[in-house]
């Protein structure tokens, strides 16, 4: 099933267009690298998919929303079909784990506590963190903050996982394992899309890649 479709989709900002032309598919269950220069459009992209920025001409539809008559009051409902995952933790850091996770959820309508606390556990247990579930943000490592914000994005079990940069603040074998933790949600069928620079680990955990160039977004075989 398709998670995201853009037919000749051109997105411009302040009158000049950064993608045109963009046509895509993406099925629940692929995996696909975002690669492309500082300022090629990979944010543009990304903000284009949460409906953050419009459509200029083209059809695009993500989780069942088309992009091009989507009105405000949905976008949270298309929103809360996707997970984002940031180079930067963007965690609370002087809260406890839990208090991060129950955040999003009371946020997205949620109000049963057992509900909440189970959602928590299971979410945990996806990015094996069980015995975080107390722990304060601050006193974790930087590959186990980024396992909380992917814990944060699959809260609510999305369709469609976009991850930007998320290795960028990590070593190489903490990255890895970042990755190792991506490809299992990934066969489990969730659709991802990830920007990143992070060659090294891209030979090592494979995916389709996408680049970003001269205002395109095109398939590439090779790196
Ligand atoms: N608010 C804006 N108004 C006008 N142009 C913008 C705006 N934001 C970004 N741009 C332009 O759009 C183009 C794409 O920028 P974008 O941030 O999408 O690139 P990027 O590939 O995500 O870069 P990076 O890897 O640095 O995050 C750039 O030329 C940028 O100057």
């Amino acid at each position: 099933m398709s998670v995201l479709s853009f037919e000749q989709v051109t997105i411009s900002q302040e009158g000049v267009n950064t993608l045109e032309d963009i046509n895509l598919t993406i099925n629940e269950g692929d995996f696909y690298y975002l690669i492309g220069k500082t300022g090629s459009g990979k944010s543009t992209f990304f903000r284009s998919i949460i409906a953050e920025l419009g459509i200029q001409s083209g059809i695009a539809s993500v989780a069942g929303y088309s992009l091009n008559t989507i009105k405000r009051s949905e976008v949270p409902y298309l929103r809360r079909k996707l997970g984002f995952v940031f180079q930067d933790f963007q965690l609370l850091t002087d809260r406890n784990v839990e208090k991060n996770l129950s955040f999003v959820l009371e946020a997205t309508g949620h109000t049963n506590k057992e509900e909440i606390r189970f959602k928590i556990e299971e979410v945990l247990a996806r990015v094996g963190m069980s015995s975080a579930i107390s722990k304060r943000i601050h006193r974790l490592s930087g590959g186990e903050q980024q396992r909380i914000c992917i814990a944060r994005a699959i809260l609510n079990n999305p369709v469609l996982l976009l991850a930007d940069e998320p290795t960028g603040h990590l070593d190489p074998e903490v990255s890895l394992e970042i990755m190792q933790l991506f490809k299992e949600l990934n066969q489990s069928g969730m659709a991802i899309i990830m920007a990143s620079h992070d060659y090294n680990t891209m030979t090592k955990v494979p995916g389709q890649i996408l680049k970003c160039e001269g205002g395109k977004i095109f398939p590439v075989s090779s790196l």
